[in-house]
């Protein structure tokens, strides 16, 4: 199971939070967010972070604007939490042939879950995630898993989206992602992570195996 906890900020919260068990770290560089980080904190804060997956998280942003990320930030994933196409997922695979590309899908009603066939082949990982009319992630609001029981893509998927340590064993007990994905969920407050509801999580991670 991949754990991602997204939306770190601060460089010790990243190494306590990677020692507790997060296989995956996300920065959200999408600068309307409340915790945006500049591409050089990302650098600053991974340079001293144990072996760990670190995971750029954009919106909308161009081709050019991704790659130049990476190019400041040694990311090993970048996940597409924005309307990019396909296409544009393919085009940017062969820019970025090193890195992880996950495409965040956003999911109002069981119908949205369709879209993910067109993403499989031009993806590595899907991450399913919450839909709110204003805000695109971290949104602390929780899909309905019964809606999701039937999915199962051909490629690995996280399940994101309100997850929290007292919900997260009953989100497991109705589905079997390959990996989940937390930021408001362990946080005091946006970019503020809870170590305490870190450690929380990984205590009710450690009682499902
Ligand atoms: O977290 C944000 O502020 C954010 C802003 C804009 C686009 C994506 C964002 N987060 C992406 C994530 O992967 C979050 O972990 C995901 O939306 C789940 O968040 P939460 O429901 O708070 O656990």
């Amino acid at each position: 199971m991949r754990i991602k906890i997204c939306g770190i900020t601060q460089a010790s919260q990243g190494r306590a939070i990677v020692q507790a068990g997060a296989t995956a770290l996300g920065f959200i560089s999408v600068k309307a967010s409340p915790r945006y980080i500049s591409p050089k904190e990302i650098a600053r804060i991974s340079q001293d972070l144990p072996p760990c997956d670190r995971i750029g998280v954009v919106a909308n942003a161009s081709r050019e604007e991704i790659v130049e990320l990476a190019r400041q930030a040694p990311l090993t994933g970048i996940q597409l939490h924005g309307n990019e196409s396909p296409e544009f997922c393919q085009t940017l695979r062969q820019q970025l042939p090193g890195l992880e590309l996950i495409k965040a899908l956003r999911i109002r009603q069981t119908s949205d879950l369709e879209q993910s066939d067109r993403y499989q082949a031009v993806v590595d990982s899907l991450l399913l995630d919450a839909y709110h009319p204003q805000q695109l992630g971290g949104t602390g609001q929780t899909l309905d898993w019964q809606a999701l029981r039937s999915f199962e893509p051909a490629i690995p998927w996280f399940l994101a989206g309100g997850l929290t340590p007292d919900n997260i064993t009953q989100a497991l007990t109705q589905l079997h992602p390959q990996g989940i994905d937390l930021s408001s969920g362990v946080e005091r407050s946006p970019g503020d992570k809870d170590l305490d509801k870190v450690h929380a999580l990984f205590q009710h991670l450690s009682r499902l195996t």
